[in-house]
């Protein structure tokens, strides 16, 4: 439903030009939840803005059910806005209103009838379950309220998408968990398709189905969250991955493996779902006399799979060692070899 095809953005400043986004080509499902990482700088606020045309890409193709973005005036535009919720980092909520009034702004903008607005606002405010601060201030509201107003009034013109630009990255990792629960929450209710940007895995690994990773204004990879984490294809993945696994090999116990003699290997294994490790790692044992140490694991939920890594360390002759790994492999664990220690 949203269709970014050969899309850049260039910035011209005092003669200087900043290509933010080059060459980007997204395709985003209705319903889905689509984020796109990157770290500061990568172009994903561009990129974003570029949805909306709050930027106007420099060159390429923005289609929204099938309608394309340049060939819009400046009504029709407005118009498809009002289809399209943005929520930002700092809420952007109108100071001098209250939280009624912020939510119900976008609606009076577009005219809408002011008994429709009351009951509108009513049900917005009971789903971020904030019925008992409709009199209230900004000002008086912690950063997790006031992103709950700002996701009501992104919603007020029942909008088929939503973006988010770093929605939770002002707030702490307790709120940063509500507020995804209450954009998964939104998802799955109203079938809107979100499409959120972030430096955070964590963000991605939660809510999000596929992914694209930005890398100086490119998108290096992209694909579905789980395939990222089970065969990350850039160094920039790897790195966001870290994030979430923190699996660096201390140096001391690396030297304590180096040993004499056999091969010493280092292997990572990852499996998706409930490829249960242990009866695997025993029938390692009995079938091939290997006894793998494990160094590292780490079982995680992304989204609604299960995702797990385990850093082994395995000595013996190789022959066998090489017919232990093809045997994992025949059980689904993707397997790499992380050093060679010997
Ligand atoms: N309005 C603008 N005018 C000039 N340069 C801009 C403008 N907006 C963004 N840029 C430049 O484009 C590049 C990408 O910026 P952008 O904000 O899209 O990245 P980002 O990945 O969202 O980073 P951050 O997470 O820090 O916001 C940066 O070099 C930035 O300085």
């Amino acid at each position: 439903m949203i269709e970014l095809r050969n899309v850049s953005k260039t910035f011209e400043q005092k003669g200087v030009r900043v290509e933010a986004v080059k060459q980007a080509n997204i395709q985003i499902h209705k319903g889905e939840i689509f984020g796109v990482i990157g770290y500061s700088g990568a172009g994903k606020s561009s990129l974003l803005r570029c949805i909306n045309y709050l930027e106007k890409p420099t060159s390429g193709s923005i289609q929204i059910n099938g309608v394309e973005m340049s060939q819009l005036n400046e009504n029709d535009l407005r118009m498809m806005r009002r289809k399209i919720g943005m929520i930002f980092q700092h809420f952007n909520l109108l100071s001098s209103g209250t939280v009624y009034q912020n939510v119900a702004a976008p609606l009076q903008l577009a005219k809408v009838p002011r008994k429709m607005i009351d009951a509108k606002v009513r049900e917005l405010l009971e789903l971020v379950g904030l019925e008992d601060k409709e009199k209230s201030y900004p000002r008086q509201l912690s950063g997790g309220q006031k992103q709950r107003v700002a996701i009501a009034r992104a919603l007020a013109n029942d909008p088929e998408i939503l973006l988010c630009d770093e929605a939770t990255s002002a707030l702490d990792p307790q709120t940063t968990e509500s507020i995804l629960d209450l954009l998964l929450d939104i998802n799955r209710k109203y079938e809107i398709t979100i499409v959120l940007i972030t430096h955070e895995m964590h963000v991605i690994k939660k809510i999000c189905d596929r992914v694209a990773v930005m890398d100086n204004g490119r998108i290096v990879e992209q694909g579905s969250v789980i395939d990222l984490f089970y065969s990350p294809q850039t160094n920039t993945s790897r790195k966001f991955i870290q994030g979430v696994f923190d699996m660096e090999i201390p140096e001391l116990l690396l030297s304590k493996l180096r040993n004499s003699g056999k091969t010493s290997l280092l292997l990572r294994a990852s499996f998706i779902g409930e490829s249960v490790t242990e009866p695997v790692l025993a029938d390692l044992t009995a079938k091939y006399g290997l006894r793998p140490s494990i160094i590292y694991g780490n079982i995680t939920q992304i989204k609604e799979s299960i995702f797990g890594m385990l850093v082994l360390h395995i000595t013996g002759d190789r022959v066998i060692i090489e017919n232990g790994i093809r045997f994992l492999k025949e059980q689904n664990l993707k397997i790499e070899v992380i050093q060679d220690v010997e």
